[in-house]
């Protein structure tokens, strides 16, 4: 059992307006781990090959919510296999190169059970405070998964954020969208073009998910234009049939980033031409100090480039503002469209309910840059949150974890210790 139930003495006193809610209080002896998604998971893997108790608190009804409801449909990796399965558990050898979402949440699940671990389900954690004088996190959550919902109060040791960097959408302001009077969709509730056939659709946003969207909705015969307001760098996925990511991990092992930046665009000038003759401006910075300094991930295309080039996605500049059935751009053109997708990228959670600043930053990511932005003080973890994909995540989970069982372990020992002299002081009175 990795925890119990307790009456807790007033060491945290409970506010009377909370009261209502927090009708449970439970130690668990062991971390807490916040969010079921690939980095969680991992964490626990780790914990339970040590042999240390945790709870996985989750806010959705499933794990990897982010891969199971909040993707579309034609998604697929876009790194390589090995560069994305978790720690001890490869994928299985018949997986391709890029396996699909469905892939990769089957492989998750079967993670899960082989690991045998068990996360609470739809219980959102609300915040977490921690008692300097106690040594001890106090974690308060909201479950809905009953017919009423209950707060709930975790106290531990250790606490672990795995509640990733793409917690939350980022929805920007425009001028007149309440007017547009059109279906407005966030690229994370977008599954398939299929309902857009024929339509007009401007996509806002030219990450990953905006040139993938506007690729999916070519395929369904509908018009596609994109926003690029500033500027991307777009690379081709392969060269030469190898993976330039896998390339790039390669020649970083000998050379410089700022150099392998400059061979990677030769690369793609060679492969994709002039991007800028299409309106896809590139960043003064390289690609991989870009997303180094400032978590911009360069775009690995599958095709959306030459759709570009053939005119079937059409790039436009920044928004300036919306009407019935248009938009206006900055250049002054105005474009009939009947759909909007909002292609604007997410943001982490973190600062809405973890009351610390020293590990993390206002942004909700931690100050450290990688590698050393897992562990904070007081036993607080924070895993998946390095600008490096899964096997950023995969890194931390497996130093964290190691971390936390070595404490776990020598807390325990030192518990056993005193309970053994007590126990022996006891036979001695006797
Ligand atoms: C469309 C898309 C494609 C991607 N493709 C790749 C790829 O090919 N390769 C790669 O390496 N990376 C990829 N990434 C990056 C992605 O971040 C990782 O793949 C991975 O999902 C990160 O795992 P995570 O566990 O850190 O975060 P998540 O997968 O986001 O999991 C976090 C979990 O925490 C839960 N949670 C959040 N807040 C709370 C709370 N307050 N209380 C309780 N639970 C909470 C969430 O519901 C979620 O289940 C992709 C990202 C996106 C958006
Ligand atoms: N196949 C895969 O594996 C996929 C992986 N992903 C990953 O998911 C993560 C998120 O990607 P993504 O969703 O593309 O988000 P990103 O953060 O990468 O991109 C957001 C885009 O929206 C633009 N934008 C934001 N606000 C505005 C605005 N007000 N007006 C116009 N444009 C705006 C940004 O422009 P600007 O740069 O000017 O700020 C940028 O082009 C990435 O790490 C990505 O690699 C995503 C899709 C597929
Ligand atoms: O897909 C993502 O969001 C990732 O973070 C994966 C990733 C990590 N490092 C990169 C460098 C170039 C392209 C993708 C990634």
């Amino acid at each position: 059992m990795s925890s119990c139930c307790l009456n807790m003495p007033n060491m945290f006193p409970t506010l009377a307006s909370e009261a209502f809610l927090s009708s449970r209080c439970i130690w668990v002896n062991g971390p807490v781990i916040v969010g079921a998604g690939p980095s969680g998971l991992a964490v626990g893997a780790g914990l339970k090959n040590q042999g240390v108790p945790f709870i996985i608190l989750e806010r959705a009804n499933c794990i990897a919510s982010l891969w199971q409801n909040r993707t579309y449909d034609r998604l697929k990796l876009h790194l390589p296999k090995q560069f994305c399965q978790l720690p001890n558990f490869p994928f299985p050898e018949d997986f391709p190169e890029y396996p699909t979402k469905y892939q990769f949440i089957s492989y998750l699940e079967s993670y899960t059970k082989h690991f045998d671990i068990n996360p609470h389900f739809n219980e959102t954690v609300q915040s977490a405070n921690y008692n300097a004088t106690f040594g001890l996190w106090r974690v308060k959550t909201i479950a809905t998964g009953g017919p009423n919902p209950i707060g709930v109060e975790y106290i531990c040791r250790w606490l672990v954020v795995a509640t990733g960097e793409n917690a939350e959408k980022v929805v920007p302001e425009f001028e007149g969208l309440q007017d547009f009077g059109g279906n407005v969709t966030h690229a994370c509730d977008y599954k398939s073009g299929q309902s857009y056939s024929g339509e007009r659709v401007l996509v806002v946003g030219c990450g990953n998910s905006g040139m993938e969207v506007s690729l999916d909705l070519c395929n369904h015969n509908a018009n596609p234009s994109m926003v690029v307001r500033s500027s991307v760098h777009v690379l081709p996925r392969e060269v030469l049939g190898k993976s330039t990511f896998e390339l790039a991990v390669s020649m970083m092992k000998w050379l410089p980033l700022w150099l392998v930046d400059k061979i990677l665009l030769i690369l793609a000038h060679l492969i994709l031409g002039n991007t800028e003759k299409y309106g896809l401006k590139r960043p003064r910075v390289g690609p991989l100090e870009l997303k180094n300094n400032a978590g911009k991930t360069p775009v690995l295309d599958i095709g959306a480039f030459q759709k570009i080039r053939s005119g079937e996605i059409k790039i436009v500049p920044g928004i300036k503002k919306f009407s019935r059935g248009r938009v206006e751009l900055v250049n002054g053109e105005t474009l009939e469209i009947e759909s909007v997708i909002l292609a604007t990228g997410y943001r982490s959670n973190v600062p809405s309910w973890l009351k610390e600043n020293e590990l993390f930053s206002s942004e909700g990511v931690p100050k450290n840059p990688f590698p050393n932005g897992w562990k904070g003080k007081g036993g607080l973890y924070a895993v998946g949150f390095t600008r490096r994909g899964l096997s950023g995540a995969s890194l931390d989970a497996i130093s964290v974890a190691h971390d936390i069982a070595k404490s776990w372990k020598e807390e325990t020992k030192q518990k056993k210790k005193s309970m053994a002299a007590r126990h022996r002081r006891c036979i001695s009175h006797f």
